[in-house]
């Protein structure tokens, strides 16, 4: 069966972990709800999460007060950049994926799943005749969105190559998580501590990180070059702990841009940048190639968690290896 148009009836209507919701143009966001007031919700514009709440209904995710409508990129959630990341390419930044309706994919060929998760949907963006005159590949991209019994969220992508010339295609790519912290001051990153990295901010150079975890004092943007599968946010004041793990995904990009650069940003309050920050695992050093007919799998697992403490201090091994 075809996936179904952004306009068509969703599929399942009836569904205690689904709820559609329409607006003037069509269906425009699917909610996943699980145990008490979990909940996920996806907008079919940019196929993006924009918002990620634990069972006591508190937002996880960031979402900037001024962030912009449609037909522009939302600022905030976990926007999907493909095919191309940041400005590594011809394409607009962050590549069309976050700037396209997606629609309901209600015949998704199978992809292993635990059955205790029953909240989830399929997504499924294919290019269009104008999107073909700017990246010249036929593909399909398959978006797997899913609420785990725990609270935990999980976006499994997979990405085809369906051309019929007989050509292969490369592509970098991101979930570029948006995570909420109570003051970035006081927040500390776990699992990237002396990795290499390309600092965004000069020229893509090569550093390697040094010290311990990584705190937040200024403007950051790095992609941390083969990151550990298991990456620790630490918001001390929140006593929470976000743990990012990525299958498929070698890189993972931070990003703050601090006061400056959040003064110029349109869609992104002032004083925001002190309530968020990006871990966005992504292929980026190394695009990754399809031949016609191959599939890539990519996946981001997130989960909240009460931080570790042990003897008054964090303890990074019970929140990376515990
Ligand atoms: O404003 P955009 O296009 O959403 O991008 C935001 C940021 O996204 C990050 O992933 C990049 O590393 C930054 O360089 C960029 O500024």
């Amino acid at each position: 069966m075809a996936a179904a148009t952004p306009h068509s009836p969703p599929p399942q209507l009836s569904s205690p972990f689904l709820e559609y919701i329409t607006a003037p143009g069509g269906l425009d966001k699917v909610v996943l709800r699980g145990r008490r007031s979990c909940s996920v919700e996806i907008r079919l514009f940019g196929g993006q999460v924009t918002s990620w709440k634990n069972d006591h209904g508190e937002e996880l995710l960031f979402v900037s007060s001024k962030a912009i409508k449609p037909p522009k990129p939302f600022r905030g959630g976990i926007p999907i950049c493909f095919p191309q990341f940041g400005t590594q390419g011809n394409l607009e930044q962050h590549g069309f994926a976050r700037n396209r309706l997606w629609a309901i994919d209600d015949n998704p060929p199978p992809l292993p799943v635990n059955p205790a998760i029953k909240a989830f949907v399929d997504l499924i963006l294919k290019p269009s005749e104008d999107d073909l005159k700017m990246w010249p590949h036929s593909f399909e991209f398959r978006l797997r969105i899913a609420l785990g019994a725990g609270g935990d969220l999980s976006l499994t992508s997979r990405i085809r190559n369906t051309n019929t010339d007989g050509r292969p295609f490369s592509y970098t790519f991101a979930y570029h998580t948006y995570f909420s912290v109570s003051d970035i001051s006081e927040v500390r990153v776990e699992g990237l501590e002396t990795m290499d990295y390309l600092d965004n901010m000069k020229g893509k150079e090569r550093f390697t990180e040094q010290g311990d975890a990584i705190v937040f004092e200024s403007e950051v943007d790095k992609v941390y070059l083969a990151a550990p599968s298991k990456v620790a946010i630490i918001d001390h004041d929140m006593r929470r702990t976000f743990v990012v793990t990525k299958e498929g995904l070698p890189d993972a990009v931070v990003w703050n841009p601090w006061d400056k650069k959040a003064k110029a940003m349109q869609d992104f309050g002032d004083l925001e940048y002190k309530h968020m920050l990006c871990v966005e695992p992504a292929a980026v050093e190394k695009p990754i190639t399809l031949k016609p007919g191959e599939e890539w799998k990519g996946r981001l697992g997130l989960s909240a968690v009460p931080s570790s403490y042990c003897s008054g201090q964090l303890d990074p091994l019970k929140v990376l290896h515990g």
